[in-house]
């Protein structure tokens, strides 16, 4: 593993059209099909849009490899069914829960568990957006993984992944992201032995970068902090490979004698990328009050009204909060987005306790939330004394979606759900006077900070 893990090659930018060799020269310089291919590969397309798609849109690679990937045995059901992955949600495997939900982190499991094993449904909606979370102690052996239905986003939150795709390798650690799009074959192994973390999947769309708007050209997420990989291959006898392609939410495996990594160059615009959520340039409020999240987006998958996201991955890293007379931590609120929530490492500033690193919690659309009592108290307690302070240390995400989940039914029976999370805000107490302190608290406060003098 050592050894695999030196001078991994990237290459930087998101959406571009890039090229890359393993052998020099395997690339057709002038044509995408030529009548023999150099070095005697085969041609294969991968497309991630319709042909059709309007050009800005249109994603599509071109793969040159020892053997096509249509070389294998026919697909099966496989065997044994998966248990925990779901995606036609309905009555017999989900409900709707308008409640608060948290979860406590899985266990790594004892039994040896390998991606597809481990990999587990919490909640999705219709058949079009999941979240999934992933629990591993092994790799992935002489098999593949190629989901057909929709995109993969990984978070992994303990211990880094290792994922060969055609396209080549990514190394992943907690506290960056990859995506795997619809359709490319990639098998994950796992450096530290065990890893945990969140996937989040999306039919029907692929990510984008989010619009800027009155912020400028500049900031959020980088396009060329986004790495894509260099071309690798394996070649010869891989005698009982397996291919497990998830198709309607369904897992099927196909057997072929040989390693689906075997293309020796490729070029084009569809294709694997990570990220490492460090590099994110955060912008925030410099005066008063609690910006809307959705100034820390990621990444977004677009539905086809604007500005309503299938997906938004929204990150909360380490900043500088500086606001004056501002209740810094998120405001308390209702949304008709529904949000899913994860905790990379450290602490989330809404809350105090109870949401750890590797747990989830799920606010659905129009569902109440915000600081728990702690948070809230120990804030209004400091209001004489707002300095700017730092976060650090803390790494948390939202998925964000106008879908509203149905929650697998094991999710809602599972030990790690948090029955008590309801209390974390039952203490919340009033305030209430008919004299306002506004006004002193305001002047105190700015006098205190110096930080507008
Ligand atoms: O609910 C949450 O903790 C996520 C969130 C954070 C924030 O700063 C503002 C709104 C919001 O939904
Ligand atoms: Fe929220």
């Amino acid at each position: 593993m050592g050894e695999k893990l030196a001078d991994l090659q990237y290459q930087p930018g998101f959406g571009n059209y890039f090229s890359s060799e393993a052998i020099p020269g395997a690339l057709p310089r002038d044509q995408n099909s030529p009548l023999v291919c150099p070095l005697g590969l085969y041609a294969e397309q991968i497309s991630g849009t319709s042909f059709t798609s309007p050009r800005k849109l249109n994603q599509r690679s071109w793969l040159y490899r020892i053997k096509p990937s249509v070389t294998h045995e026919p697909f099966k059901p496989r065997v044994p069914a998966h248990t925990r992955l779901v995606s036609e949600f309905d009555a017999s495997n989900s409900r709707t829960n308008p409640t608060q939900l948290r979860w406590r982190p899985e266990d790594v499991p004892d039994s040896p568990t390998d991606f597809v094993d481990g990999l587990y449904t919490v909640c999705g909606a219709g058949s079009s957006f999941l979240r999934h979370g992933y629990t591993a102690n092994k790799g992935m052996k002489d098999s593949a993984f190629c989901n057909a239905d929709g995109d993969f986003l990984f978070v992994p939150q303990a211990g880094r992944v290792w994922i060969e795709t055609e396209c080549g390798r990514l190394l992943v650690s907690p506290g960056e992201i990859a995506v795997i799009p619809q359709g490319f074959r990639f098998s994950i192994d796992l450096p530290d032995g065990k890893s945990r973390g969140y996937v989040a999947e999306i039919y029907g769309a692929h990510f984008q970068l989010p619009d800027l708007g009155p912020i400028g050209a500049n900031g959020l997420a980088a396009p060329r902090d986004f790495l894509a990989p260099t071309a690798w291959f394996e070649e010869g006898l891989r005698p009982d490979y397996t291919i497990v392609q998830k198709f309607g939410g369904e897992l099927f495996t196909a057997k072929q004698d040989f390693s689906p990594f075997n293309v020796v160059a490729w070029h084009g615009n569809y294709v694997p990328y990570k990220y490492d959520l460090h590099k994110f340039c955060p912008y925030n409020t410099v005066l008063v009050d609690h910006g809307d999240p959705s100034v820390n987006t990621v990444l977004t998958a677009p539905t086809d009204k604007p500005g309503v996201a299938l997906l938004d991955f929204v990150i909360f890293p380490p900043r500088w909060l500086v606001a004056e007379h501002t209740f810094r931590p998120p405001y308390y609120h209702r949304n008709c987005m529904s949000e899913f929530m994860g905790l990379i490492y450290g602490a989330y500033e809404a809350k105090a306790d109870g949401f750890l690193p590797g747990g989830a919690s799920l606010h659905s659309c129009m569902t109440p939330h915000g600081p728990d009592t702690t948070t809230y108290e120990a804030t209004i307690a400091r209001v004489n004394a707002m300095a700017p302070s730092k976060l650090t240390g803390t790494m948390a995400f939202m998925f964000e979606s106008a879908l509203i989940p149905r929650v697998c039914h094991w999710a809602l029976e599972s030990p790690f759900l948090d029955h008590d999370y309801y209390q974390c805000w039952i203490g919340l107490k009033s305030h209430f006077s008919r004299i306002s302190l506004d006004e002193t608290n305001v002047e105190s406060t700015d006098k205190k900070t110096g930080a507008s003098e």
